[in-house]
């Protein structure tokens, strides 16, 4: 197994930064996805890592050497990408097969092996003999990935493999990623734009902002510790609730919680309370705001808009504890689930919770 360093990769296009600095690691195998809106660089550090793109500056490692000067076929690095590249009259079983028999050190029979391995691990032992032609979408994808991790090379790059696949197919195909990349341990980089997706597979997620990784995380950690405001709103659907708060007497007084916080430093002034639709607690408390909006989303949950003064939070509740729009609710938040946030966006390091299960 081989990580994958990046020492203050660099890449420009012009003037334009896509990727700025960058200095992380992605972990031995580990899923690690690249999490980020539209334009961020994730694209283009894949493509630094593949080989198709030259960095401006800097250096990635894999597995301690140095890839500068390597091209893309003597990287070791299987890739899927959003349209993959089929053989659209050969089966599935041979699509797979078909790189393998590129690589002189793979026998027949380990070939026949791997292939076998892969229709397992994907559930598609009964199309073995189907053609591409007559797969859906999704299928084909699955065949994709397939042929990418048959390989068995030491790095597996995807680059939003699931873009163009209907809902259902969907969760079927991140299901079959999941267990490949579970069974097979390599070095996976997985690029998309769907938290949904990066919280299912990921063990790390490097979440990408202007060209860099502003937090790089188990995914659980990400979510309930985000170390800046862009973090805490990019993550969740809603994202994080963001309240002015006053800090008086070395503490943090918000009708949300029970008690004041104690805030170290002594500094006054105002913070930023950060909370989650779902970590707020309702029907008491001595916050109350009138309900303006209240609608049902995933499994019933409620997610109900309350203006409490002139902030408006959003709080997700069950069907039994919410309140009609017009009506008045009260709740609370417990000073665990609240994260402080300065000036600057930044979490206040002294005061990030742990990360509650
Ligand atoms: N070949 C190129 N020439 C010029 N600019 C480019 C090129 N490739 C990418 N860029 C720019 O670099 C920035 C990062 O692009 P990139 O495609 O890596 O982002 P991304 O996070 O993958 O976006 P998306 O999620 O939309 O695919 C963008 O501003 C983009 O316009």
């Amino acid at each position: 197994m081989v990580d994958i360093v990046l020492d203050r990769v660099t890449k420009r296009f012009g003037s334009q930064t896509a990727v700025d600095a960058l200095e992380t690691t992605f972990g031995s195998g580990q899923v690690t996805c690249l999490l980020g809106p539209s334009g961020c660089g994730k694209t283009t550090l894949m493509r630094m890592i593949a080989g198709l793109e030259v960095p401006t500056a800097g250096r990635i490692l894999i597995g301690g050497r140095d890839v500068a000067g390597l091209p893309p076929r003597q990287r070791d690095v299987g890739m899927v990408f959003q349209y993959p590249v089929m053989y659209p009259t050969l089966s599935v079983a041979e699509n797979i097969e078909e790189p393998l028999r590129h690589d002189r050190s793979v026998s027949g029979g380990e070939r026949a092996k791997r292939v076998d391995e892969m229709l397992d691990v994907l559930d598609m032992r009964d199309l073995r003999d189907a053609l591409i032609d007559e797969l859906n979408t999704g299928l084909r994808q699955k065949v994709a990935v397939g042929r990418a991790v048959a390989r068995h090379a030491e790095v597996v790059l995807f680059d939003e493999p699931t873009t163009n696949i209907e809902v259902d197919a969907k969760l079927t195909l991140i299901r079959a990623i999941k267990a490949v990349t579970t069974r097979l341990r390599q070095t996976i980089v997985y690029v998309t734009h769907d938290q949904t997706e990066a919280m299912t597979l990921a063990d790390s997620i490097a979440l990408m902002e202007q060209g860099r990784i502003v937090q790089q995380d188990a995914p659980r950690a990400l979510y309930a510790a985000p170390r800046t405001r862009f973090a805490g709103w990019f993550l969740g659907n809603p994202g994080m609730n963001y309240l002015g708060t006053e800090v008086r007497d070395g503490a943090v007084h918000s009708p949300m919680l029970a008690a004041p916080i104690p805030l170290p430093g002594g500094r006054n002034g105002q913070v930023v309370l950060g909370v989650r639709p779902e970590w707020i607690t309702v029907g008491a408390g001595r916050a109350e705001g009138e309900v303006t909006d209240c609608v049902i989303g995933i499994g019933g949950r409620r997610l109900m808009t309350v203006r409490l003064g002139r902030e408006v939070v959003r709080i997700k509740c069950s069907a039994a504890e919410a309140v009609a729009p017009g009506g008045w609710v009260r709740f609370s938040v417990p000073p665990d689930r609240v994260v402080l946030f300065d000036d600057k966006g930044e979490a206040i390091a002294a005061l990030t919770q742990g990360v509650p299960a």
